[in-house]
């Protein structure tokens, strides 16, 4: 049965490379505003299946639609609705965090540098540059730049990684604002509680 409402659906998709499975036959559908927690062992999977969702490694089995078109990366809108954050995204060494977050609230045309920064509790690293971090800041800049454009689906592959308590809660906060903006979410965790926090579904990949 076709879901009208939902905006990105994986009907049975699963990757094999060789005859070898990374990722068994699984189905998806995130309506907006929804938000599933992937669940599963290490090399369940759970990477596997962001990478397919965002685009970034072809399915060998199944489909992914977005917004009802088959997914295809090289679409400008279908990029433009997707943010993922899977592996550490690319940052200017030259810059300071304030100017990476003010050259991608530009070309998007929306956010606010401070916010995005503030959000995350790093406003005071913001004349810092990338090689300046600690492993935690590192993150959780990622999670900074991924959260500060605009999209309709969002893809976050462990982002409890290497915070401590009070930064994870940081972490839930965003994801249930993003929920509320009508953003859907899909995430892969390790952490019982911050899928109990944010996600009204959890799915086991794997098994
Ligand atoms: N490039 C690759 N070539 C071959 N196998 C791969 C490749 N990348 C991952 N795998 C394998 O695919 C399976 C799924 O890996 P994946 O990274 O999706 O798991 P995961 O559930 O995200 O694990 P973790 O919780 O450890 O991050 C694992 O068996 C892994 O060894």
């Amino acid at each position: 049965m076709v879901d009208d409402s939902a905006v990105l659906v994986a009907d049975q998709v699963a990757v094999s490379i060789d005859g070898f499975s990374l990722l068994s036959p699984t189905s998806l559908s995130l309506e907006p505003g929804a938000c599933v927690a992937l669940r599963g062992a290490n090399g369940a999977g759970k990477t596997t299946l962001l990478r397919v969702l965002a685009g970034r490694q072809r399915a060998t089995a199944g489909s992914v639609t977005l917004a009802g078109a088959p997914l295809d990366e090289r679409r400008a809108d279908q990029r433009a609705a997707l943010a993922a954050l899977i592996e550490p995204p690319t940052l200017y060494p030259d810059l300071t965090l304030r100017d990476q977050l003010a050259l991608i609230s530009a070309a998007w045309g929306e956010g606010d540098p401070e916010q995005a920064l503030s959000r995350f509790g790093i406003e005071e690293l913001h004349e810092r540059f990338p090689h300046e971090l600690s492993s935690g800041q590192r993150q959780l800049v990622s999670l900074a730049v991924t959260f500060a454009r605009p999209c309709s689906v969002l893809l976050l592959d462990e982002p409890e990684q290497r915070l401590d308590p009070d930064r994870r809660k940081l972490v839930a906060a965003a994801i249930l604002e993003a929920r509320d903006r009508g953003v859907a979410v899909a995430f892969a965790t390790h952490d019982q509680t911050l899928a109990e926090r944010v996600a009204q579904a959890e799915l086991a990949i794997g098994g």
